[in-house]
């Protein structure tokens, strides 16, 4: 059978374009959540209706190999069915998270996608202005918003494996965002993805005052915070207290990402902080009742949990609440 191209508008979901309009005016930052089954994506679309928060849904390249593109597709569009099912239809955005090819990013704005991230970060400044604007030329016919990125986040990106931060240089971003015509830009101010961010007897500090001088060069332009997890403590103690070994895993302060949020970062990508939540509480109940063999049973508390996580976030670090 072939594939139907299919528009984001039939499916009800939104570009991020209004929604980073608003979210850069009032202050606040939209939460972009990944997932890859179907568990997280009901904990994410629960936790933006009883907050009434708008919300992106990430989509990575490891997600579309894990689940089956056209499943995970499909769950998707469930998504804003869902919600009012709930209670209260609430913005939803479904966003390729690390696009690395132009065909990747076609492929997902011809199957529904709003929004997608071409992230050319690792090419030279040349390079990722070629391949940005021609992945904005093509979205943009078809009002797709697009995330670029500048600078190389520290740790492990797009499987390439970075021991230091390049940080996102503030000279370029200008001319950067003027070339390609990208609708938001991701830096790199010292997050990373991952749990392990910081070493022990590091300052766990991001380069608050780096941001700064890039809102200066770019007033009001949305900017986009990748490997925001937290990597909350009783977490880790919950894991490493039911037979996990997770040794020195640290994150980026809530308070840090409270104060970003106040400025021009509108979209924070949160994926860690939810894998911990699931991973904890699957662990407590294999430990605890090793007699448990209904997938339902580890797997609902897991999604309770990652739906109180991300409830906590949107509350309490993006303040997105209430602003669907
Ligand atoms: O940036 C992310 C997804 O693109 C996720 O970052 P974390 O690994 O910090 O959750
Ligand atoms: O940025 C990375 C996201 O956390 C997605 O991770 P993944 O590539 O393992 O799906
Ligand atoms: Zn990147
Ligand atoms: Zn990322």
């Amino acid at each position: 059978m072939q594939k139907q191209p299919t528009s984001y508008k039939e499916l009800g979901l939104v570009n991020s374009r209004d929604l980073f309009a608003k979210a850069v005016k009032g202050g606040y930052a939209i939460p972009a959540y990944n997932f890859n089954n179907l568990e997280q994506l009901q904990a994410i679309i629960m936790a933006c209706v009883e907050t009434k928060s708008p919300v992106i849904l990430q989509v990575s390249k490891g997600a579309r190999n894990y689940a089956n593109q056209t499943l995970l597709r499909n769950l998707a569009r469930g998504a804003v069915e869902y919600a009012e099912e709930l209670g209260t239809p609430i913005p939803i955005v479904l966003h390729l998270d690390h696009g690395d090819s132009f065909e990747l990013c076609k492929d997902c704005i011809e199957t529904g996608f709003s929004s997608v991230m071409i992230d050319g970060s690792h090419l030279s400044y040349e390079d990722n202005v070629a391949l940005t604007c021609k992945v904005v030329e093509y979205a943009h016919q078809h009002d797709v918003t697009v995330e670029g990125e500048l600078g190389v986040l520290a740790g492990v990106e797009d499987e390439v494996a970075s021991e230091t931060h390049t940080y996102t240089q503030p000279e370029e971003v200008e001319d950067f965002v003027t070339k390609t015509g990208v609708d938001s830009l991701a830096i790199a101010i010292g997050t990373s993805h991952g749990a392990y961010k910081f070493k022990p007897g590091e300052d766990p500090k991001i380069r608050l005052d780096i941001l700064e001088e890039i809102e200066k060069r770019i007033p009001g332009f949305p900017i986009v915070l990748h490997g925001s997890s937290s990597v909350p403590q009783d977490l880790v103690a919950t894991i490493n207290e039911h037979g996990g070994k997770l040794k020195d895993a640290i994150g980026i302060s809530e308070d840090q990402l409270r104060e970003a949020s106040k400025s021009a970062v509108c979209k924070i990508n949160i994926d860690s902080d939810g894998r911990l939540a699931m991973t904890a509480a699957v662990r407590k109940v294999l430990d605890e009742k090793p007699e448990e063999f209904d997938p339902r049973k580890y797997l609902g508390p897991a999604r309770d949990s990652l739906k109180e996580l991300y409830k906590h976030k949107i509350i309490n670090v993006l303040g997105s609440d209430g602003k669907a």
